[in-house]
């Protein structure tokens, strides 16, 4: 089994970079359906989801879409600080539009509740959300997640945007925590 060293930790692949194309692939063709003629706009929560975001979104088949990038960050090495930030860089006027936020990981549910709440006070149409993964064992927060790539164990992981205190982000598998 192929393995990496972060820092102190030894990581084992996990998802491969294929399954990951495969589960965006399937998740693009629902948004095509579902979302064409809504002209959303896509919210790409950094840093984690940058790969993510790209993956998908060169797979949105309808010109009328705009992606925009911003920022939340509220984890340090490999748990939640618990503290949450405020959400920075978004310059459009999101009144009456779709939404659209793009996320790699919904873990404890802390961040994307956080993220739901703050873009609703800004009236938007709708907030939907989209996660490339979830980790359901962990979630403590009760979310509303309309696309979901692919559950996983409550287990720390790296890879495809996820980092291990900064490194790992750029790994195209995913590789899953070795517990000694
Ligand atoms: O569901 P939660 O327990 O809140 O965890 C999920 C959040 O944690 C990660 O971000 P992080 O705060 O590590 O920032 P990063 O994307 O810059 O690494 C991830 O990108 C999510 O935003
Ligand atoms: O398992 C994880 N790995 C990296 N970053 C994270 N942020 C939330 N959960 C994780």
């Amino acid at each position: 089994m192929k393995r990496v060293k972060i820092h102190d930790k030894e990581f084992e692949l996990f998802i491969s970079h294929e399954k990951i194309q495969s589960v965006v692939e399937q998740m693009a063709e629902k948004m095509n359906a579902e979302l064409v003629g809504k002209n959303p706009l896509f919210l790409c929560i950094l840093n984690g989801s940058f790969m993510f975001a790209a993956e998908l979104f060169k797979r949105i088949n309808f010109v009328e879409s705009e992606i925009s990038f911003v920022k939340l960050a509220s984890y340090v090495g490999d748990q939640t600080t618990g503290t949450v930030k405020e959400l920075i860089g978004l310059n459009e006027d999101i009144e009456g539009r779709t939404v659209v936020v793009l996320e790699d990981i919904v873990d404890t549910g802390i961040t994307i509740d956080n993220i739901q709440q703050q873009l609703k006070r800004m009236n938007p149409k709708e907030v939907l959300v989209a996660t490339m993964l979830l980790k359901p064992d962990a979630l403590k927060k009760d979310v509303d997640l309309k696309y979901v790539g692919i559950e996983i164990p409550n287990d720390f992981i790296v890879g495809c945007g996820l980092d291990y205190d900064g490194h790992g982000r750029n790994l195209i598998d995913i590789y899953s925590i070795v517990k000694e």
